[in-house]
């Protein structure tokens, strides 16, 4: 099935001699349950294309299909889909440093319709953080964690509202190669589920774990793909990592 459908999106910021033609015309499908790496040079074009995807971004033209329906044009509405359908993961993990795990991981929940009782958030936080393994740290304070446990916690935060696509832009990269492959492997795991997984990222072990990868290059997607995009961005052959294995 479906989830995700665009067709010739392009994103164009700024105007006149601060113009940046971001994206030009780029189409793909995202299907359920596989999990897909965005990977390409610096400045291609990867995290506009995530946010486009991801409905935090709006395109300056072209047509974005969400399960099934035409992405609507209102702010309002795509709020409602972003909360609905997205979970968000980033780099710097984007948790609430002063706030305690439980409430970082019930924030989408609380813009959720029809509402959740407190209870129920509680209750969510609490099996999504066993699932990701930090059920002891539900009442500790964000700031108290290490960086591949608030990796975790963003995670078990995408997981709580049972999202559909997770759009996870350079979700590693902050992190050690061991962390690193725990993450991806909790990452991978929501496909089980039926969930899509579209993850930026610049490390090939990473990307080689992953069911499809995407090339771009320039606000293009690559010609042909995968191992075009990974020569000419000089990531070499993705079957034999020089590094730490991430698999
Ligand atoms: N808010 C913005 N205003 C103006 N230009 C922008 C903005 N965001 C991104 N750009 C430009 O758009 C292009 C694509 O940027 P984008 O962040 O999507 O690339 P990326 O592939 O994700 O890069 P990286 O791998 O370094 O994160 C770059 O030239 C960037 O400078």
């Amino acid at each position: 099935m479906t989830l995700l459908q665009a067709s010739g999106l392009s994103k164009t910021y700024g105007q006149g001699r601060l113009r940046v033609e971001a994206l030009h015309e780029v189409s793909l499908s995202i299907e359920s349950g596989e999990a897909v790496a965005l990977m390409g040079p610096s400045g291609c074009g990867k995290s506009t294309l995530l946010s486009l995807l991801g409905l935090t971004l709006p395109a300056t033209s072209g047509e974005l299909v969400v399960n099934g329906a035409l992405a609507p044009a209102r702010e309002r509405h795509r709020a409602r889909l972003r909360n609905a359908f997205f979970g968000y993961l980033h780099q710097e993990f984007a948790i609430v440093e002063d706030d305690s795990v439980a409430n970082n991981v019930t924030i989408p929940l609380e813009y959720a319709r029809p509402r959740i009782s407190r209870r129920q958030r509680r209750e969510r936080a609490r099996r999504a953080l066993n699932d990701v393994g930090l059920e002891w740290a539900l009442h500790r304070k964000a700031s108290e964690l290490s960086g591949g446990e608030r990796q975790r916690v963003a995670i078990a935060r995408a997981l709580t509202n049972e999202p559909h696509v997770v759009i996870a832009d350079e979700p590693t990269a902050a992190l050690d190669v061991a962390t690193a492959r725990e993450i991806v492997t909790l990452l991978l795991s929501m496909r089980e589920q039926g969930t899509s997984i579209l993850m930026a990222t610049h490390d090939p072990r990473v990307a080689d774990r992953c069911d499809r990868l995407i090339g771009m290059e320039d606000g293009h997607l690559a010609p042909d793909d995968a191992e075009m995009s990974l020569t000419e961005t000089g990531l070499g052959p993705t079957r034999e990592p020089s590094g730490p294995s991430i698999g």
